[in-house]
């Protein structure tokens, strides 16, 4: 197993093992990419909602950081729910201090089910702190929206929001299509000079619990192999479909996608 490439996550538990840490640590196990953690909160929930939200102490979070980095380290990190402006500005003070350079940042800020994951003023931390850190940035549609403060409904609508932050420092946005009101899904990746196009057939189900958080944990596990950008967000891309057309049918709300899903360069 030598030069087994390794991939951190620092983002909520979700008991329901669809999204989070959960998630996104099957998913590296899955993609042949040793995981690593740091909890930011637990969350109690399950496929009908989130019931509660307890976060850690900052100072939890930094030293799982610090433990974790000093001795194992990474090769590429992503960033789920970290609720909070004090736990944003710990966690991009380690990553600087561990020159943390293929930095994936998922702006989670609300469950599907309607539950904030983000408080309101931590965005101002998120945009000064984290982005600028950022080898990309993955916001879903309204993610996008509250962080440029545009309507963003349409292709078009994206491109445009997506030069909108990367004004804001990360290298690269990578703008996600899952919530456009359309049977046909384009995901859009800018990296400050050109558009690059990832598009997909809509696949009719509810199980769609942790979408985001699984394709940016694939993402990350491919960065963290020494794949090249547009080719992770190929790959990624592809895991994702892959684990959305197979979920695995669970619980009476939005259930998990398959974090097993097996994509043919496997
Ligand atoms: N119903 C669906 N069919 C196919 N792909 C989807 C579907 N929902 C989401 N995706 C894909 O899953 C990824 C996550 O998308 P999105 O739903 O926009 O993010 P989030 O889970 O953060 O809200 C994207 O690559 C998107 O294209
Ligand atoms: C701990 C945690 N992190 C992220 C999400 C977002 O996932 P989704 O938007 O699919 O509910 C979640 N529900 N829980």
């Amino acid at each position: 197993m030598a030069g087994l490439a390794k991939a951190m996550t620092i983002a909520g538990s979700d008991s329901g093992g669809g999204a989070g840490i959960q998630a996104d640590l099957k998913t590296f196990h899955q993609l042949g990419v040793y995981g690593t953690s740091a909890i930011t909160a637990i969350t109690a929930q399950n496929t009908k909602g989130v019931a509660g939200v307890y976060p850690l102490p900052t100072e939890a979070v930094s030293q799982q950081m610090n433990e974790v980095l000093s001795d194992i380290g990474t090769d590429a990190a992503k960033t789920g729910m970290l609720f909070h402006a004090e736990i944003i500005e710990e966690v991009a003070k380690q990553i600087r201090h561990f020159e943390v350079t293929k930095l994936v940042i998922d702006p989670v800020m609300i469950a599907k089910g309607g539950a904030k994951l983000l408080q309101d003023e931590a965005i101002t931390a998120l945009r000064n702190h984290l982005l600028p850190l950022a080898e990309v940035i993955t916001p879903n549609l309204p993610e996008a929206a509250y962080m440029t403060g545009l309507l963003i409904e349409t292709p078009e609508q994206m491109r445009e929001a997506a030069k909108v932050i990367h004004q804001m420092g990360p290298r690269h946005v990578m703008m996600k299509g899952g919530h456009l009101q359309d049977d046909a899904i384009v995901d859009i990746l800018f990296d400050g000079r050109d558009f690059y196009e990832f598009a997909h057939k809509r696949i009719h189900t509810r199980h769609t619990h942790g979408t985001g958080c699984t394709f940016s944990a694939a993402l990350t596990a491919e960065l963290a192999k020494g794949t090249s950008l547009v080719h992770a967000v190929e790959r990624a891309n592809r895991f994702i479909i892959e684990a959305i057309k197979t979920a695995p049918q669970i619980g009476g709300g939005h259930g998990p996608t398959n974090h097993w899903a097996v994509i043919d360069y496997m």
